[in-house]
């Protein structure tokens, strides 16, 4: 049995490292639970957002024993291309590479683009999947800054004359798509019984 004040515990299920790293930054310390990660490379799930996001965290759960566990899956949606990549930007990004995300809008005047995060918290309580979304509106540019992150160098957050990849990570963890989307999973849990109540 666990301590009267020790937090609950929830494990993050991804195979990425650089998500956790941010996770992990731009949760801090006030979130009511203490992450654990656990590297598994879930499927790449086809359909809309929510959908896979839910998916996702079903298929982690079961490996888990249905146990608390939290997974995310990021898109970026072209305007010109009414959403796509989306979901198969992982795709994308690994035989076009980040020059071929840029001229993927070759033809089109709009570049205009955004970053949608989903998270998904299994509730071993209600025995299903609670979704979070989170979303950063820019546009996409050619690559500038370093390779270190995804396709952090085509994409330029409105308002910023510098991409993801060359701003501070502490600008980007407070901006982004997946800053968004955990502030709606911290206030979710700061604002539910579900943390405090059981042991
Ligand atoms: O902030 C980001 N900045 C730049 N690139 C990013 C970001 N966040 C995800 N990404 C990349 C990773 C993957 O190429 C694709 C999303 O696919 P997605 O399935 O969600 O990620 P993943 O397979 O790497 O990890 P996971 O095991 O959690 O599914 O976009
Ligand atoms: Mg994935």
């Amino acid at each position: 049995m666990s301590a009267p004040n020790a937090k609950k515990v929830v494990t993050f299920i991804t195979g990425n490292a650089r998500k956790l790293e941010e996770v992990t930054a731009i949760l801090g310390k006030d979130f009511p639970f203490t992450i654990e990660a656990h590297k598994v490379d879930l499927p790449e799930l086809q359909g809309e957002p929510r959908e896979i996001a839910k998916q996702k965290c079903l298929l982690a759960a079961e490996k888990m024993d249905f146990k608390p566990v939290i997974v995310e899956d990021t898109c970026l949606c072209y305007n010109a291309l009414n959403g796509l990549p989306g979901p198969y930007i992982k795709w994308f990004l690994d035989k076009c590479g980040r020059e071929g995300l840029y001229k993927l809008l070759a033809g089109y005047e709009d570049k205009s683009a955004y970053a949608l995060c989903t998270f998904a918290f299994y509730d071993p309580e209600q025995k299903e999947a609670v979704i979070f979304e989170g979303k950063c509106h820019g546009r996409i540019v050619p690559p500038r800054g370093p390779d270190y992150f995804g396709w952090d160098p085509v994409f330029q957050p409105d308002g910023y004359d510098v991409t993801y990849a060359e701003m501070d990570k502490g600008i980007k963890n407070t901006i982004s798509h997946r800053f968004n989307a955990l502030l709606a999973m911290k206030n979710h849990f700061l604002t539910s019984d579900s943390v405090n109540n059981g042991s």
